[in-house]
């Protein structure tokens, strides 16, 4: 069996060594422009057309946990990649923990008042503010897959209430569970802190927008760390100005790098970090990929496969 890769920034030879000691019986390579050798299977992170053009490979997979590049490649690529060839993505593979540990902390600097001490702080001001509720506190998260469920388990032994919004309902213990468009205002209404996880597809770009901002609780927060194009940014800015958003952790942008002239930068109540809120770890990543080609050598069912029309 051959399995190609390609990642524009990862170390190649890290990951083709550590998938070869994974792997032993497999020959695996990086690929290179003008390699058109045949292959069963390619690894890739913004791949070039080429690479992947004409081939009649068993599968693909994207080293990453969202595929709106590659499904975006896709479709600006008629013919790229063969439609019964299937892609699949990486679930979880570690990026589950580090979205928890990333929103936790950040749901606790808010219930904390560390904003607040922050800015008395620049005012060398000594003042005890009155402590918030856990009760007013409801943490809504949108997108309840893999990573957004995660997230909800993480948040429940803190004491916040906790609720999601997916396509389906989901049945997660101690979480309330809103689905479709219908339930999206009931999931709104009161939800304090909103953590957005869902996927990049025509139906989520820009729903976090002026409308949806205004049916939050009053004084909210928002965090996003899914997708830039989720959210826009100059409702969230206005609703900042307004104080309906008191608070915003953003860890992804319509535009990547954040341009300098970007007024999210100087804005005192806009924490933000560069695309880092889950990496792809190699370790388990490439387990994750051993085991599911393993499977589907055998013919056995799999998970993590792209639906490539539903986008997701
Ligand atoms: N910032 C980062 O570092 C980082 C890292 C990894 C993943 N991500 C992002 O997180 C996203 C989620 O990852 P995942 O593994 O949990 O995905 P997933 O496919 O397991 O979960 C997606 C969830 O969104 C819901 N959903 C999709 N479309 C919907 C719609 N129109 N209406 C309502 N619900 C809808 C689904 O029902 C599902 O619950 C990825 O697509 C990626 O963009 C970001
Ligand atoms: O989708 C992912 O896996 C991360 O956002 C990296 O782009």
């Amino acid at each position: 069996m051959d399995i190609i890769f390609y990642h524009p920034s990862f170390n190649s030879d890290y990951w083709i060594n550590a998938l070869r000691k994974a792997m032993p019986q497999v020959n695996v390579r990086a690929w290179t422009a003008g390699d058109n050798a045949p292959a069963d299977y390619a690894l890739v992170w913004h791949p070039p057309v080429e690479m992947l053009k004409g081939r009649k490979l068993k599968g693909v997979f994207a080293l990453g946990a969202g595929v709106d590049a590659i499904l975006g490649q896709l479709s600006a690529n008629p013919g790229m990649l063969a439609d019964d060839i299937p892609l699949f993505r990486l679930e979880d593979t570690g990026m589950g923990s580090q979205m928890q540990e990333y929103a936790v902390s950040q749901v606790l600097h808010w219930f904390r008042r560390f904003d607040d001490y922050q800015a008395l702080k620049q005012q060398s001001r000594w003042q005890q503010l009155e402590e918030y509720a856990h009760g007013d506190f409801t943490v809504g998260i949108l997108g309840a897959g893999v990573l957004g469920s995660k997230v909800a388990e993480s948040l429940l032994p803190w004491g916040f209430p906790v609720r999601c919004w997916s396509r389906s309902r989901k049945s997660l213990p101690g979480v309330q569970s809103f689905a479709g468009p219908e339930e999206l205002g009931d999931f709104l209404q009161g939800t304090r802190v909103l953590i957005n996880l869902l996927p990049n597809t025509p139906e989520t770009v820009g729903l976090i927008n002026q409308s949806l901002l205004n049916q939050l609780a009053e004084h909210c927060y928002v965090m996003n760390l899914a997708r830039g194009v989720h959210v826009v940014e100059a409702d969230l800015l206005a609703a900042l100005e307004s104080g309906k958003v008191k608070g915003a952790m953003l860890d992804v942008f319509s535009r990547e790098p954040l341009p300098a002239d970007n007024p999210l930068w100087a804005h005192p109540r806009v924490a933000m970090t560069p695309h880092i809120a889950a990496f792809t770890r190699p370790t388990e990543a490439i387990e994750f990929i051993s085991h599911t080609i393993g499977k589907l050598e055998r013919g056995e069912t799999v998970s993590g496969r792209v639906d490539r029309v539903r986008g997701y």
